[in-house]
């Protein structure tokens, strides 16, 4: 049997654990693209730490068509993959979307030549300790949840004998906008205050966690999630229960200095709120703060 040729681009936390798995399956011809060349990988999982061999792309113009093409930028990012996936894209293909937020069709469809865009909600935690060293961790539940389907069943193939779960699920917007009302809490307010999640340990932190959730189930609701009356103290609760000492993407963002994710999480929340008339002061302001942050972090790259 033929092997599916897959293309993993974006190799931090995400991508790198996402390439180290799927090269653990035989029936899988792995390319990661991306900006540096990377030939080998070490992947920690549980106690144990593994060398993966890689074939690494940097120049989009060698890359070519592939069933799948795994995409693991940030999501401010998805632009700037255009040259990749009009290599690697034909209609055959399909892009599975790794990425939080909501709206992956729209942001990546338009660059992917008529390939079917698969969005995936990530529950994993991927660290990347170095550009070639990356851990695993698994939060709670699923790696990976995707619309269940054919597309679905496909993708979760792909990950079958390897250490990441992949659920599907038929109430996916429901579960998306979950992942998403924890990360306009734990995204922002972990950035803004430079700790990590033991930061929602405070009574006024989860004070105002709770109105910002409040904010975005009322959003999420009138998106068609079936968000629960109380949504908002059942997500601060269950988040409560992650590990203090873990990160997230944003603070890690922050602290190296490198533009943000915000638009993605508190913009999709406040874009999705002027549609349907709803306030969302809270969720306004985080956005606001970070996207100065985002832009300063942004501008001091550039004249680096
Ligand atoms: N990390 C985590 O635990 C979690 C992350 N997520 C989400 O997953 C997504 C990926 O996050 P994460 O892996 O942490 O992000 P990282 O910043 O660690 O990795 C993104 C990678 O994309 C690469 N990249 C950006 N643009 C391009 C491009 N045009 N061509 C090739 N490579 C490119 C970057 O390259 P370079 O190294 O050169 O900058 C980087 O290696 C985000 O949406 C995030 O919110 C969700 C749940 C948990
Ligand atoms: C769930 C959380 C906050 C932690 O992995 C995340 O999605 C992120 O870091 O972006």
């Amino acid at each position: 049997m033929a092997r599916r040729k897959i293309a993993v681009v974006g190799l931090g936390g995400i991508g790198g654990v996402a390439a180290a798995c799927l090269s653990l399956s035989p029936e899988n011809d792995v390319t990661v693209c991306a900006r540096r060349q990377i030939d080998k990988l070490t992947f920690d999982h549980l106690e144990e730490s593994k060398q993966i061999p890689l074939k690494t792309l940097t120049d989009p113009s060698r890359a070519e068509p592939v069933d799948w093409v795994i995409l693991c930028t940030k999501a401010q990012d998805s632009a700037s993959a255009a040259p990749w996936l009009e290599r690697l894209c034909t209609p055959q293909t399909t892009v599975a979307v790794l990425q939080n937020g909501i709206s992956h069709e729209e942001r990546v469809g338009p660059h992917a030549k008529g390939a079917t865009i698969l969005p995936a909600i990530v529950y994993y935690n991927g660290e990347r300790f170095a550009p070639d060293h990356v851990r695993l961790r698994h939060i709670r539940g699923h790696d990976l949840l995707v619309p269940a389907g054919l597309p679905g069943d496909a993708f979760a193939a792909l990950f079958e004998g390897t250490p990441i779960d992949v659920g599907r699920s038929a109430e996916f917007i429901t579960y998306q906008w979950r992942k998403l009302l924890v990360n306009v809490i734990a995204n922002p307010i972990t950035a803004l205050t430079r700790q990590r999640l033991g930061v929602f340990q405070r009574p006024d932190i989860q004070g105002l966690s709770l109105g910002v959730l409040r904010e975005a189930v009322a959003v999420g609701r009138a998106e068609g999630a079936q968000l629960r009356d109380n949504e908002a103290e059942t997500i601060l609760e269950t988040f409560l229960g992650y590990p203090p000492e873990a990160g997230t993407s944003m603070y890690f963002d922050c602290l190296a200095g490198r533009a943000l994710e915000i638009e993605a999480l508190n913009g999709a929340v406040v874009a999705a709120a002027r549609r349907h008339g709803l306030p969302t002061p809270l969720n306004a302001a985080m956005l606001t703060l970070l996207t100065a942050v985002s832009d300063a972090n942004a501008a001091e790259t550039k004249t680096l």
